[in-house]
C-alpha cells in the first residue's frame, strides 16, 4: 500500500434527501495509519456520510475513493477493501455468534487458521468467548456490537469505518476497543469513526473533522483543530458563534 495515498477520498461529496442537503459539499482524506474522527451535532450528516462511504447508499454529487478506486464504478473492489460497523448492530438473529463470524469470514476467503487466530484474540480480549456458541438473538447490545467490530476485524480491513463504536459498550469493553483500534492504525490500516464522546475523540484520534449542517466546519490534525484548547470547547464555541450571527 502506498502510504502517501489516501486510503479514503472524499470529494465535494452531496447527498440530498427531497430539499435537505444532508451532506453538502463535503471534502476529506483519511491515510494509512490515521485514527480519523468525525464529530457533528445530531442530525448534522455524518451517517448519511458514512453510509455514502461504505456504499449502502448513493450520493448526487462528487466523487469517494478506496484504495484508489471509485465507489461508484468499482463497489466491489472497494467493498472487499472495507469494514463497516454500524450505529445499530442489526446481525442475523437465527445464527450464533461463531457462525456469523465464519459467514463474514467466508465472504472475505480468511483461511480457517487466520481466521481462528483472530477470532479467539479478539474474542477473549472483549470477553465474548464463551457466548459466541449462542444465538444472536440472546445477544444484549453491546454484545451485539462487539461482535460486529470481531467481524470487521477478522479480515484485516485496509479502511475499517465504525459509527458510534463506544455507545452500549461497558467501560472495559471500550477501553480493548480503543487499542484495538489503534492498533489496526498502527498496522497501516485508516479508521474513520463518529463519535459524540469528544474527550474519547481528542485522546484517541490524530485527525479530525467537524461536521455542521452538512458542511465540515473544520478538519486536520486533531492539535492544530484544536490549539490550546479541548475539542469540547472548540465545538462548543463553534455553535455559539453561530448562534449569535444567526441572531
Ligand atoms: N432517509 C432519510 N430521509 C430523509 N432525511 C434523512 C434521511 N436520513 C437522514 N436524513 C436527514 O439528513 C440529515 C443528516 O442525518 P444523519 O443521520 O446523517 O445525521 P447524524 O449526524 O448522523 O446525526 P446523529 O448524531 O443524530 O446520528 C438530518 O437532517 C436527517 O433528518
Amino acid at each position: 500500500m502506498d502510504a502517501t495515498a489516501p486510503v479514503l477520498a472524499v470529494r465535494d461529496v452531496v447527498k440530498t434527501f427531497g430539499a435537505k442537503r444532508a451532506v453538502d459539499g463535503v471534502t476529506l482524506d483519511v491515510m494509512p495509519g490515521d485514527m480519523f474522527g468525525f464529530v457533528g451535532h445530531n442530525g448534522a450528516g455524518k451517517t448519511t456520510l458514512i453510509r455514502a462511504i461504505v456504499g449502502v447508499t448513493g450520493f448526487d454529487e462528487g466523487d469517494i475513493r478506496i484504495a484508489g478506486r471509485s465507489v461508484r464504478t468499482d463497489a466491489l473492489a472497494c467493498k472487499r477493501a472495507t469494514a463497516y460497523v454500524p450505529d445499530n448492530p442489526d446481525i442475523y438473529e437465527f445464527l450464533t455468534g461463531i457462525q456469523y463470524l465464519n459467514y463474514i469470514a467466508d465472504i472475505f476467503e480468511v483461511p480457517a487458521d487466520l481466521r481462528r487466530e483472530r477470532i479467539e484474540a479478539c474474542a477473549d480480549r472483549l470477553g465474548l468467548t464463551s457466548a459466541l456458541g449462542d444465538l444472536v438473538s440472546s445477544y444484549s447490545h453491546g454484545m451485539r456490537q462487539k461482535l460486529v467490530l470481531i467481524g470487521a476485524l477478522v479480515h484485516e480491513p485496509t479502511l475499517l469505518v465504525l459509527d458510534e463504536p463506544f455507545v452500549g459498550l461497558d467501560p472495559e469493553a471500550s477501553f480493548h476497543v480503543k487499542e484495538m483500534l489503534r492498533e489496526l492504525a498502527d498496522r497501516g490500516s485508516a479508521v474513520f469513526f463518529s463519535s459524540h464522546v469528544l474527550e474519547v475523540v481528542e485522546k484517541l484520534c490524530d485527525k479530525v473533522a467537524i461536521i455542521k449542517q452538512g458542511r465540515l466546519r473544520a478538519c486536520g490534525p486533531t492539535a492544530e483543530v484544536v490549539g490550546n484548547e479541548s475539542l469540547e470547547d472548540v465545538f462548543l464555541d463553534m455553535i455559539d458563534r453561530d448562534r449569535r450571527d444567526q441572531a
